[in-house]
């Protein structure tokens, strides 16, 4: 069994409401975020491949488009842009063309803020 992540950037502004910092936050600020998508699964005898990374690239070349240079708050389907949202909205986007995805990670560098989403059939267990 393998593991085989990619990696993309993207730079996006948001508002966010929030109890602390709260009107710096209101304000229209950017961020910049780095997105990791794993998926999980054998590589098949014949190419070696657990998937080829060129039609990895594709999938998240498309979640890419939808947040680089965009304001987050105009995305329908996202709710309040947090990097929880992110990392599940980035699986939503993913999935269809990569079934095998296993987690999505945003990382907000500049803040040390990282944020690890593994699906919506995982749940805590008490
Ligand atoms: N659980 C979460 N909490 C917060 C999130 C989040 O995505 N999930 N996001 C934010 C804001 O985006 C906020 O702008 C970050 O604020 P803060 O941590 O105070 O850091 P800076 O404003 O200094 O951000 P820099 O990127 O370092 O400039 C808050 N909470
Ligand atoms: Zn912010």
């Amino acid at each position: 069994m393998f593991e085989l992540s990619k990696q993309f950037r993207f730079e996006a502004a948001h508002t966010l409401h929030r109890a602390v910092d709260a009107e710096p936050s209101r304000r229209i600020h950017g961020h910049s975020y780095r997105a990791e998508v794993t998926v999980r699964g054998v590589a098949d005898p014949e190419t070696g491949m657990v998937v080829d990374l060129g039609v990895f690239e594709r999938a998240l070349d498309a979640a890419r488009d939808g947040l680089d240079h965009r304001f987050l708050d105009d995305l329908s389907d996202l709710g309040p842009g947090t990097i929880e949202n992110l990392s599940a909205w980035i699986w939503r986007k993913v999935e269809p063309a990569c079934p095998d995805i296993v987690r999505v990670t945003v990382y907000r560098d500049s803040g040390g803020d990282t944020c690890t989403y593994f699906g919506p059939g995982n749940h805590l267990r008490g």
